[in-house]
């Protein structure tokens, strides 16, 4: 299988602090891969510099072939990213936001309006497409955020604890959504404390503490969620238990 991202040696330090430290990876094109670690271990830190938002202190991060520090703007046109920030406008509608998102990507003013109709159906907000994003729920705008994610039919999809401020039947229209995507098309990254969706979802986990890479397995490997949960605890350094 080829290679979609690759990272190098990545440290990362805040002031004397180091956050990240030496991390080599490389994820393969269709895979779901999880990263869990306790609070604070650094996982939105990687995904920050996975997904061109932050720079590494050192090292390197590569997509598809490209270097995220010499070619940021062909690598954002590859990635998707949802995370607790919904990156939206809020004195725009629904179908205002995805068009002026969709327009940045390039895609075509004829693809764009059958592409904001489809995601805003899948995300259920055809009913409000036309209300500004101010007056949204919390949920609402999570939910309108995964649209915004992938209008350009992202290659590889990045989602820091995704399921943040979703309610139960949120949270399966959202898995349905991530289910659609077909998996050769669609590289994900998921951060998240849930293990046993982790189980479920995913086909490969990433343990991480304290910065490094303690742990990394194809899910193939383990039993059942209770035996990620078993991994889990006897890897991670501090208590904050999830
Ligand atoms: N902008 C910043 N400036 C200084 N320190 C930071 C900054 N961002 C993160 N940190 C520190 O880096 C460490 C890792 O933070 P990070 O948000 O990556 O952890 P996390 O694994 O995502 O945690 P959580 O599960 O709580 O979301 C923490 O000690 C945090 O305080």
């Amino acid at each position: 299988m080829d290679s979609i991202l690759s990272l190098s040696n990545v440290s990362k330090s805040y002031g004397n602090v180091p956050v990240l430290k030496g991390i080599d990876l490389d994820i393969k094109k269709g895979e779901f891969v999880a990263i869990l670690g306790s609070n604070g271990a650094g996982k939105t830190t990687l995904v920050k510099i996975m997904s061109t938002l932050s720079s590494p202190s050192e090292g390197s991060v590569e997509i598809n072939g490209h270097y995220v520090a010499d070619d940021p703007v062909s690598v954002r046109s590859m990635i998707g990213v949802i995370s607790h920030e919904t990156h939206l406008y809020n004195d725009l509608t629904a179908e205002e936001n995805l068009r002026f998102f969709g327009k940045m990507y390039g895609i075509s003013a004829g693809d764009l309006e059958d592409r904001i109709n489809e995601l805003l159906e899948q995300v259920e907000l055809t009913g409000r497409s036309d209300d500004r994003v101010a007056t949204f729920s919390r949920g609402m705008k999570q939910r309108l955020s995964i649209a915004r994610a992938l209008i350009h039919e992202p290659q590889l999809l990045f989602l820091d604890e995704p399921y943040t401020g979703l309610d139960q039947h949120a949270s399966r229209t959202f898995e349905n959504v991530l289910r659609d995507l077909d998996p050769e098309d669609t590289t994900r990254v998921m951060v998240t404390h849930d293990i046993t969706n982790t189980f479920k979802m995913c086909s490969r986990v990433l343990i991480l503490d304290n910065g490094k890479v303690v742990f990394d397995s194809p899910m193939s490997d383990l039993s059942s969620a209770e035996d990620l949960k078993g991994i889990y605890l006897s890897h991670v350094s501090s208590h904050n238990f999830i």
